[in-house]
């Protein structure tokens, strides 16, 4: 099977609310794609619709190039974490595993492995009920890889970790897409996307607004930024504002300079005699770049009501 969600056209109502208005994109292989948007983008309802979980009013969602619905033992092609809270908390992790295991036709010897992936041997005979929401998550992690499926959807996954558990989390996402797996993941936290994805999809209203490398999204955003040391900050800003560049201020002797190229900054400072130490490229923050392409367009924000 070929790893990979094709989401083509996708619309969806509840309502009055358009929740999904011609989503489109494509999850590969071998990679982390970030699934990423303010609240109301759609992010859930489309991961509910490609899990069969949703009904779409138009487009398709495929999943190895077949929908969720025509998939025989699902949990061989694809795994989900979507609401690390569902499951019966009075069954140990083992068994809920063993449970799902059985249902699904897995073997059982896969629950011993999936529950070492995920660090959860030492727990596995507690009852899930006493879970922290960490160990329900990495016991949600457990259960969508039971199938050893090539798909991963998981729905932030990095919620409730503590500081060690967000540094496990993002080496397990990143191993399994070191496997071939194709691993959508959806997330509030650029900073945590920045360690881990290779790709994002940008989505608001329903639609998708940006569908691109991490990598070439931070360089275009930091194209024409540069870090500016200069211990006459004032004159500087003034200078380079006249020139017609955005000025921020980052520390007490360092300004961020936005809209020149670094030798239009350099000529400026120099043009009128206004003393520096460091010009330097300044590479923006995953949620710099997310918040320069998201920011200004209220059109963005939630889906229409
Ligand atoms: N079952 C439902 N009934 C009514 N409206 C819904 C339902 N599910 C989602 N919506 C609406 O559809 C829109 C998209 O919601 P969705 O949960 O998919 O967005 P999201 O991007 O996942 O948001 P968040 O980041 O807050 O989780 C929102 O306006 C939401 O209120």
């Amino acid at each position: 099977m070929r790893a990979t969600i094709e989401v083509s056209g996708l619309r969806k109502r509840f309502g009055p609310t358009v929740a999904l208005d011609g989503m489109s994109f494509t999850v590969r292989p071998g990679r982390v794609t970030g699934f990423v948007g303010p609240n109301g983008a759609g992010k859930s309802t489309t991961m509910r619709v490609i899990l069969g979980l949703d009904a779409a009013d138009g487009g398709h969602a495929l999943i190895g190039g077949r929908p969720y619905r025509a998939l025989r033992s699902p949990l061989r092609h694809v795994g989900a974490l979507l609401d690390a809270g569902a499951l019966q908390p009075g069954r140990t992790a083992r068994d809920h595993l063993l449970w799902l295991a059985r249902s699904q036709g897995l073997p059982a010897g896969r629950v011993d492995e999936v529950l070492e992936r995920v660090g959860l041997e030492s727990a596995a005979r507690r009852r899930a009920g006493g879970f922290s929401l960490g160990m329900r998550q990495r016991l949600g992690i457990a259960a969508a890889l039971l199938g050893d499926p090539p798909v991963l959807l998981l729905d932030e996954p990095v919620n409730g970790l503590d500081p060690e558990g967000v540094v496990w989390m993002r080496g397990l996402l990143r191993s399994l897409a070191g496997e071939g797996r194709a691993v959508l993941v959806s997330s509030h936290l650029m900073g945590e996307l920045e360690g881990t994805a290779d790709h994002l999809v940008v989505v608001g209203r329903g639609r998708v607004i940006a569908d691109t490398g991490v990598a070439d999204l931070i360089a275009a955003a930091s194209r024409d930024r540069v870090t500016l040391r200069t211990a006459a900050r004032a004159a500087a800003a003034s200078a380079l504002e006249r020139a017609g560049a955005a000025v921020a201020a980052t520390g007490h002797d360092a300004l961020v300079v936005s809209g020149l190229p670094s030798e239009r900054v350099v000529a400026v400072l120099n043009a009128d005699g206004v003393p520096f130490s460091e010009v330097a490229a300044h590479r923006v923050t995953l949620e710099q770049a997310y918040l320069d392409l998201t920011g200004d367009a209220v059109e963005y924000r939630g889906a229409a009501r």
